[in-house]
């Protein structure tokens, strides 16, 4: 079951004007859970495989925060997989109109005396202590160079222990295989229900913006700032996921 009330259909890219660059604008934001769900392969699956992993390491009283929370459903799913657990769970993003949304659907869920959404910007981060940090298609969205910074600051405001979940849509470089895993992908945007103009002209918008890393990027980020052991436990072609623990 998903914890999502249905969000109006993302239709954004079947104008025929040129496409702006993709940003988290209200336009987004309106239709963003729709987005994702047909955006993202096994979102669902990767929220329920990171609860199975968080149940082992989190201790009672700590913090998830989810980095790049957008509307709530990961953090508002999680609740529910790890209900009677006692936790403390905060969703972070700068965009007000995701938070906005956000704060609705966890008062509709019930779930609002449960969770904190804050305004602020994951790369300025300050929270000593914390259990879990989940980034899961975030990361991506960060200028290349800002990300070592963002990473190492993760590391530190974690306690030892503690584990940083990331999800990423990930690049094979210089590979005739990068082609065929993007054809897979765009299979499955068709499949459901995107049409080639709609694929096409969504790339062309996150051009510039989305800047994935390789798998082998993503474990060297993240093994330069202290973290060990690191490693995938989630791939579909392009889009894997990786848990990351800081030593305890
Ligand atoms: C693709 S969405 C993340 C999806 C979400 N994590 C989930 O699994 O449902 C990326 C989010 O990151 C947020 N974001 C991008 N840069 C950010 C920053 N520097 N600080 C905080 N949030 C940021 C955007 O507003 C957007 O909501
Ligand atoms: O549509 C795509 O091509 C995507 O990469 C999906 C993706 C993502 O992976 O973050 C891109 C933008 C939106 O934030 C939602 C999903």
């Amino acid at each position: 079951m998903s914890v999502t009330p249905p969000s109006p259909p993302d239709r954004l890219y079947q104008t025929e004007t040129v496409p702006e660059d993709f940003a988290f604008s209200e336009r987004v934001v309106e239709v963003f859970d729709d987005m994702l769900d047909r955006s993202i392969p096994f979102y669902q699956e990767v929220i329920k495989a990171t609860a199975r992993l968080l149940e082992r390491y989190l201790q009672p009283g700590d913090t998830i925060c989810d980095l790049g929370c957008s509307t709530g459903s990961s953090l508002l799913q999680l609740a529910r997989l790890l209900e009677g657990r006692e936790l403390r769970l905060i969703g972070i993003d700068n965009s007000p109109a995701m938070l906005e949304k956000a704060r609705c659907k966890a008062t509709l869920f019930d779930r609002d005396k449960q969770m904190r959404f804050i305004l602020e910007d994951i790369t300025r981060l300050q929270r000593p202590g914390t259990g879990a940090f989940i980034c899961n298609y975030t990361l991506q969205f960060i200028r290349p160079i800002r990300r070592p910074a963002l990473i190492n600051g993760l590391f530190a405001n974690l306690r030892p222990g503690g584990v940083l979940i990331v999800s990423e849509k990930t690049v094979l470089p210089a590979s005739a295989l990068n082609r065929g895993f993007i054809d897979i992908y765009h299979d499955f945007k068709r499949e459901r229900g995107y049409s080639e103009l709609e694929i096409a002209r969504k790339r062309e918008a996150l051009e510039n913006i989305l800047i994935p890393f390789s798998i082998e990027e993503n474990i060297s980020l993240l093994g330069d700032a202290g973290f060990t052991p690191v490693t995938p436990f989630f791939q579909w072609f392009n889009f894997s996921s990786f848990i990351a623990c800081k030593p305890g």
